[in-house]
């Protein structure tokens, strides 16, 4: 059996926090040698690739979506959902190429976002207690006690369904669906609802646009493939670091299991062992921050995780909510500034903004989302620093899991479609109608 804790010298001393207590070990070192034999789902030379594109977002020439569900799930993996996820990508990335006049960088919380952190270890309904929800990589959603023990097996279903979705997000961006005249055509239909008009504008702009760059011959043959890249949370290190691979030019180590992994704000400790995990992988990475974080802590982070200060390495995804990111923000910015790192500013305006509401789901509201954003447009103005993108839980999907937004989905209307399994997401049209808020943000940036 080979050895995880020796592999490439990943260490496993460290203190790691929410990961599963895996009840047969055996079959854990069984699903982690299979890991180690499979093959690669992303070639290091591309993560070197999306590094340099995520230098440009850091220096302003750039802009970054990052979207997908709070959780994947085996079951949702499906042709149609990943094809709609994609789709909405791609329409709100159209609209932010125009607000912003420079490339988006698009990237999906795809093909591989299947371990969650939790709040608390285990779920009680009606008196039983039983291990929390976790994500597909670890146990099932079904609230029984067979379905919530976590099983290593599920570490190769991950891989599994993350290699078919990646296989599948492949295609589509670059046999022809990424084709930026249908993206147009969808968001004309997006407008063409009576309920959007106040985005008519913008639409109207984007068309002339598109007919200019048609008169003038411009290649849309180009134009019918993209660049799309994959990202999740670097959370259960038991699918993680077997997934580390040699770089056969450089001998450097990469994670294999997607191109950018970033670390949540439940297991950024600075001695524990996901920041020493990314710290020894070239990928572009990140970290979230909340308005808790401590602005000498994230200077260590800083030395830590990118002690040459290279472009487009580091990432700081800030998720501080729309009532502290005005006040919470500014100071951070100010302080990584001065430490000369060149990192990338990306605005997660999800996870400060949960709350459970009045019927007992958890959600957000659609304007406080938008006003995260915008605390970040002005924080970044403030500061002379560069926002560099948002970060959002999305599905192409119509589901009622936020509130709010054009269509005016109420407390009472949650329980029609609240599909997600962790957290509540954006549906196709909030997602698209935030993509035109903010690129109207950006435009004025
Ligand atoms: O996306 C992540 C959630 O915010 C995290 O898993 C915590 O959720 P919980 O408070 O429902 O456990
Ligand atoms: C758990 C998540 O976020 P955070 O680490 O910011 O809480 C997430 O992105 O789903
Ligand atoms: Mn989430």
């Amino acid at each position: 059996m080979s050895s995880p804790e020796r592999r490439h010298g990943l260490s496993t001393e460290l203190p790691a926090a929410q990961q599963p207590t895996w009840p047969d070990r055996d079959a854990l070192a069984s699903a982690v040698a299979a890991l180690e034999s499979y093959p690669p789902l992303v070639f290091a030379g591309e993560c070197d690739d999306l590094r340099d594109r995520m230098a440009a977002a850091a220096a302003g020439e750039a802009f970054v979506l990052q979207g997908g569900d709070c959780a994947e799930t085996f079951a949702d993996a499906t042709a149609d959902n990943i094809r709609d996820r994609v789709k909405t990508i791609l329409q709100m990335a159209a609209v932010l190429t125009y607000g912003a006049g420079m490339p988006v960088i698009k990237m999906g919380r795809m093909a591989g976002q299947f371990a969650k952190p939790r709040s608390k270890d285990t779920e009680t309904r009606e008196g039983v207690e039983l291990p929390a929800y976790r994500g597909d990589m670890v146990n099932d959603f079904e609230f029984t006690d067979a379905s919530r023990t976590p099983d290593p097996n599920r570490l190769l279903r991950a891989y599994n369904a993350s290699a078919a979705t990646l296989n599948l997000v492949r295609a589509f961006t670059r046999g022809g669906f990424a084709d930026l005249r249908h993206v147009h055509d969808w968001n004309r239909g997006f407008v063409a609802n009576a309920a959007n008009a106040r985005y008519e504008g913008l639409a109207r702009e984007i068309d002339k646009a598109m007919k200019f760059m048609a008169a003038c011959g411009a290649d849309f043959e180009a134009m019918k493939s993209t660049e799309f890249w994959s990202a999740h949370e670097a959370l259960l290190l038991d699918y993680e670091r077997p997934l580390v691979r040699v770089d056969s030019r450089s001998g450097e180590l990469y994670s294999t299991s997607g191109h950018f992994l970033w670390v949540g704000e439940r297991t950024r400790q600075l001695d524990h062992a996901h920041l020493d995990f990314v710290s020894k992988i070239r990928n572009p990475i990140g970290m979230k921050v909340s308005d808790k974080a401590d602005t000498d802590e994230l200077l260590r982070v800083i030395d830590l995780l990118d002690p040459q200060r290279e472009p487009g390495r580091l990432t700081f995804i800030t998720r501080m909510g729309a009532g502290k990111i005005r006040e919470a923000l500014p100071p951070i910015l100010e302080a990584v500034s001065r430490s000369g790192a060149s990192v990338a500013w990306i605005c997660d305006p999800m996870h400060g903004n949960t709350f459970e509401s009045a019927s007992g789901y958890k959600t957000r509201d659609f304007d406080d989302v938008v006003e995260e954003v915008r605390g970040f447009f002005d924080a970044h103005r403030e500061v002379g620093t560069v926002p560099g993108g948002i970060h959002v839980e999305l599905t192409g999907n119509d589901v009622t899991e936020c509130l709010g937004g054009a269509e005016r989905i109420l407390d009472g209307d949650l329980n029609r479609r609240y599909e997600t399994v962790c957290d509540p997401r954006l549906n196709h049209q909030q997602s698209l109608e935030l993509a035109f808020l903010t690129a109207e943000m950006l435009a004025q940036a």
